[in-house]
Formats: structure tokens, C-alpha cells, sequence
């Protein structure tokens, strides 16, 4: 397995006017279950791309052991890829599947059967090894190609481009589950590339943000949503994303922005001191607002829970948490307080604030 580095690396479409990645510096280390999250268009698959050695950077570097790989052919890497749909030979059986990549690298017959052994043990797939693709099921036959990527025992990194993208919806996370744990199991250094948050968080270590052709953040997912270090960030991860006021709406006002979570806030009945819009800042953490909406998500606890949206002087604002029996209607004058907000100046973080 490799760790992996990217120095500067920038890459630019011959004939385009721009970089379509900027100077990405990145180190995956060996062994790390690591995903690429970006929206559409943030450059995701030109770094797939880069990553697997179907592009060359254009400037800087890519490492691999620390070895500068930027001009080497995938194969020469050792990277193994998994696409949005499973790559199998329909003529042929799983477990001939399996022993292809090592066939076409004249693998000895040995090798070959132990190393099919290890990984159907491991993917749990031995009852398969006869069966040709069209008797499996899209899961199965992404299970397949993943041991495919596997399954020659020097492969240096494993590339999952949108891996659940064909899979059957109901089992997209019982694929996504068996993912992890085979990373686990086998500390293969995976790089996991989506679209898609959730995925990306409950994948790996480690998430990198892109957007634009720029990494906003590598962090663990724990920091991404709890400091995101741009307000990009803050707004793509999470679901709804942050909420953002003026400094000066809390109290802050050597802050430029705060951003806070829809968990973050409680909400109570508000006093004749704290009315909604009103221009008045608020003490520090707390804020009157006033009920504009609410959108019902289940219960907790046998108490409505859900979505509630908040009008304040500054702007609206999502809260999540209880509806107090369902009562909250439209108008309801409330007082809003945060336990906690990030500070941003320029769209950078520059302060975490927990106010209990
Ligand atoms: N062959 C190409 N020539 C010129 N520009 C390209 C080419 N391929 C992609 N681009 C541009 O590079 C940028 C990044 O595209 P890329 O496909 O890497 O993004 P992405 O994050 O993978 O998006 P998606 O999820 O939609 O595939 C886009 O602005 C796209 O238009």
C-alpha cells in the first residue's frame, strides 16, 4: 500500500483558459480510507483522473511512497480502480473474474488460487465463485469488481469512483458498510470520490472538499462539520447546511459572519425584552426570532421533531429540534440560543465560540 502526496499539483484542459485544479497539496497516508467530495463539476473526476494516471499533472507533483509518480501509467502504480457501474467479463465466472488482473500479469496458478480464496473469504462471496454476472445481483457484481481491484497483492491504492451510483437503493449501505470494513480488514489506502455527503462521511477518516478545483479542507468528518474551515464548507456539509448571521447579530461584532448548525440552537418562548426583528443585537449566543415555518420530520422521545424556520433581524435561520408538541405556529415570537457558533472573516474560519 502507498501513501499519498500531491505537491502543488495543478492541472490545466489543453486549449482551456484556466487551471482546472490549483495547487492541491494533499497527504493521504498509507493504509487511510480517504474520500473526495465536491459538487458537480469541482474537479472530481480530473483528479480521479490524475490520481489513476489517465491525466498527468500539469504542474507539481504526485507521490506515491514519496516516489514521484506523476509521469507513470496506472498500471505502473499499481492503482486499481472501481467505477460507478461493475467492469466484469459476462463470459466469464466469478472466480475467473477474480483471476484476471493477476492472469494478464502471468501470476503463477499458486498465487492465483490463494488469492482468489482470500478475497471471496474475505468479501464473503465464495458461494459465487461459479456464477457467471448475469446470475448475480448489482450488488454482488460491484462486490466482484471490488474484489477485482483487490485481489493482485502489491496494488498500491484502490480508486472508488461513485461506487454505489448502480447499486439496488436498499443495499447501496449495506455495500457501503462492507466498503469499510474491507478497508478495515485489509488497510488498503482507498480513495473514495462522490458527490455525495453522506457517503463521504461514513466512508472514510478523512474527507477532502473541493470546489472549484481547490481543496477547501481535509479533515477527519467530525471537524469537517463541527469547524469547517470555509463557509463553502459549512453550507455543503449538513443537511440542511450551516446557518450563517452577521457578527453583529450575536453580539459579535469583531466577527464578520458566524455560522451555526441547525443543532446547535434552542429554541424558547420569547420575553417582551427580546422581540424579533429587531436590529438590536443580542446577547452573546441568544437572539430573538420569530417562527416562520416548520416542517415536521418525525418524533424523538414521543415528542415532534423537525425543522424550524426562523425569521431574525439578520436573516432567516433553520433550527432542528423539538416542536413542542406541534404547537409552534407561524408569528410565534421566540428566543433563539446558540451552544455554539464558528466566526468567519473573508469566508475563512477564524474562531470557534461554545457558549455553555
Ligand atoms: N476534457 C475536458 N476539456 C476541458 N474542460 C474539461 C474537460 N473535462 C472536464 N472539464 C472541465 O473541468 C471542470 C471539472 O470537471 P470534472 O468532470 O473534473 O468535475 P466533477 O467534479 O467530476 O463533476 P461531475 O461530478 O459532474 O463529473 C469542469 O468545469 C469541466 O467543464
Amino acid at each position: 500500500m502507498a501513501a499519498i502526496s500531491l505537491e502543488n499539483l495543478s492541472f490545466r484542459y489543453p486549449g482551456a483558459s484556466e487551471d482546472t485544479l490549483s495547487n492541491l497539496q494533499l497527504e493521504i497516508a498509507d493504509g487511510e480510507a480517504h474520500a473526495l467530495l465536491g459538487a458537480s463539476g469541482a474537479g472530481k473526476t480530473t483528479l480521479l483522473n490524475i490520481l489513476s494516471g489517465l491525466l498527468f499533472p500539469s504542474a507539481g507533483s504526485l507521490r506515491f511512497n514519496g516516489n514521484d509518480v506523476s509521469r507513470q501509467s496506472g498500471r505502473e502504480r499499481r492503482v486499481a480502480q472501481v467505477f460507478q457501474f461493475p467492469v466484469l467479463y459476462e463470459s466469464l465466472s466469478v472466480a475467473e473474474n477474480l483471476a484476471f488482473p493477476l492472469k494478464t500479469r502471468k501470476s503463477d496458478a499458486g498465487l492465483i488460487a490463494e488469492r482468489i480464496a482470500y478475497i471471496c473469504d474475505e468479501l464473503e462471496i465464495c458461494d459465487l465463485r461459479e456464477l457467471k454476472p448475469a446470475a448475480l445481483s448489482l450488488f454482488q457484481k460491484q462486490l466482484v469488481a471490488v474484489g477485482k481491484a483487490l485481489v493482485s497483492p502489491d496494488v498500491a491504492m484502490v480508486l472508488l469512483d461513485e461506487p454505489l451510483t448502480a447499486v439496488e437503493p436498499r443495499t447501496k449501505w449495506r455495500l457501503r458498510q462492507t466498503l469499510r470494513r474491507i478497508q478495515e480488514d485489509l488497510k488498503v489506502t482507498m480513495i473514495y470520490v462522490t458527490h455525495d455527503q453522506t457517503e463521504a462521511l461514513t466512508f472514510a477518516d478523512r474527507v477532502s472538499v473541493l470546489s472549484a478545483g481547490g481543496l477547501l479542507q481535509t479533515d477527519t468528518p467530525e471537524r469537517l462539520y463541527a469547524a469547517p474551515a470555509h463557509e463553502f464548507v459549512g453550507h455543503f456539509v449538513g443537511s440542511p447546511g450551516m446557518n450563517f448571521l452577521p457578527g453583529q447579530a450575536l453580539g459579535l461584532g469583531d466577527v464578520e459572519r458566524v455560522g451555526f448548525r441547525p443543532e446547535w440552537g434552542t429554541l424558547s418562548r420569547g420575553d417582551a425584552d427580546s422581540p424579533a426583528n429587531t436590529d438590536k443585537p443580542a446577547a452573546q449566543g441568544s437572539i430573538g426570532a420569530e417562527v416562520l415555518r416548520t416542517r415536521l420530520q418525525g418524533a424523538q422521545g414521543g415528542e415532534a421533531f423537525g425543522l424550524i424556520t426562523l425569521s431574525t433581524a439578520h436573516g432567516e435561520v433553520t433550527v432542528r429540534g423539538p416542536m413542542a408538541g406541534n404547537s409552534l405556529q407561524p408569528g410565534d415570537g421566540l428566543q433563539l440560543q446558540l451552544s455554539r457558533c464558528v466566526c468567519f472573516e473573508n469566508q475563512t474560519l477564524v474562531r470557534e465560540i461554545d457558549f455553555l
